[in-house]
């Protein structure tokens, strides 16, 4: 990397920092209304992340109420996680009508390589132009076609293992792609930002990942036009909540990490924010 470049990184990589609490603020401010079409798993978990992020949930998959739903929203979380026949129909829909709407919509393919209905039915979801996919790097690997091997709704690759492809469906679909594990990577397929933050025990809480799709999809909509930014923003937040509770509570394990990590998006304060994101861009064509 020349040192132009470099130099280039670090300023934006000191613009990131404030302007990540700069936009939680908006987030908070705003309240925005997500219509989440989840799974069973998740749905009170991911209702409690963004209520004390400072959002507005609401979860509704009925095929006869989801346009009206999307209308009302500020944003859509699509999950494939308990998908059936009626709710995929029911996600395509929403898809649709948030895309006809002009309002940004995030897909989560859980489990997507785990059995052919669930691959098919998120590679439908990919053509109705999510604004951000976010997947584990299994879940990357298998939307972009790739042999990957899966472990139902778990990785068995790093993050790292799926930036490639990430890229390319992120180029291929003009969309946001992210890749979470140890390390996150957010790409438009031309730029990278890496997100450092979060712990190892929030693989077993289940629906982190799904948790942390649907805080993407409220970031998204407090920042117009600025979908790679406000993606890495909303997984900083989430990942630097759950290491803040972590250090707050009596016995470390994945039941207190749980309740913490709702405490803490809840009374995390600025100075925390700014000195505990860690986001970085990567890399960035021209
Ligand atoms: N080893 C790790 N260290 C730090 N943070 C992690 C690690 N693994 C995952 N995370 C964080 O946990 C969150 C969930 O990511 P993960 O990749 O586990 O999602 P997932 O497999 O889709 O989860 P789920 O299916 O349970 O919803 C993300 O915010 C991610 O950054
Ligand atoms: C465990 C599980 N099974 C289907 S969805 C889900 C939540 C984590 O993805
Ligand atoms: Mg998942």
């Amino acid at each position: 990397m020349s040192s132009s470049a470099h130099s280039d990184n670090s300023l934006k990589l000191e613009a990131t920092s404030v302007s990540c609490w700069q936009l939680w603020q908006a987030v908070r401010s705003k309240r925005p209304l997500v219509h989440c079409i989840t799974n069973f798993v998740s749905m009170d978990f991911m209702a409690n992340v963004l209520l004390a992020a400072g959002c507005s949930p609401a979860m509704a998959h009925s095929l006869d109420e989801v346009e009206s739903f999307v209308a009302i929203s500020s944003a859509l979380l699509v999950n494939m996680g308990t998908l059936s026949p009626e709710w995929v129909a029911s996600k395509k829909l929403a898809a649709k009508k948030a895309v006809e709407l002009g309002k940004p919509w995030v897909l989560d393919p859980v489990g997507c390589g785990a059995t052919p209905v669930r691959t098919t039915s998120c590679l439908e979801l990919l053509a109705c132009k999510p604004t951000v996919v976010r997947g584990n790097a299994s879940e990357i690997l298998a939307l972009a076609g790739a042999a990957a091997s899966v472990k139902g709704v778990d990785s068995t690759a790093i993050s790292n293992d799926a930036l490639e492809d990430a890229k390319h469906l992120a180029s291929k679909h003009s969309c946001i792609v992210v890749v979470s594990g140890a390390v996150d990577y957010v790409t438009d397929g031309q730029r990278v930002v890496t997100v450092r933050n979060g712990h190892p025990l929030l693989t077993l809480i289940t629906a982190a990942g799904c948790s942390v799709t649907a805080l993407i999809a409220a970031f998204v909509a407090v920042a117009p036009g600025q979908a790679l930014l406000a993606t890495a923003h909303a997984l900083a937040v989430f990942g630097l909540a759950a290491e803040e509770g972590l250090k707050v509570v009596p016995r470390p394990g994945p039941g207190s990490l749980r309740v913490a990590l709702i405490d803490l998006l809840h009374m995390v304060q600025e100075d925390t924010v700014v000195e505990g994101v860690r986001v970085a861009v990567m890399s960035q064509l021209s």
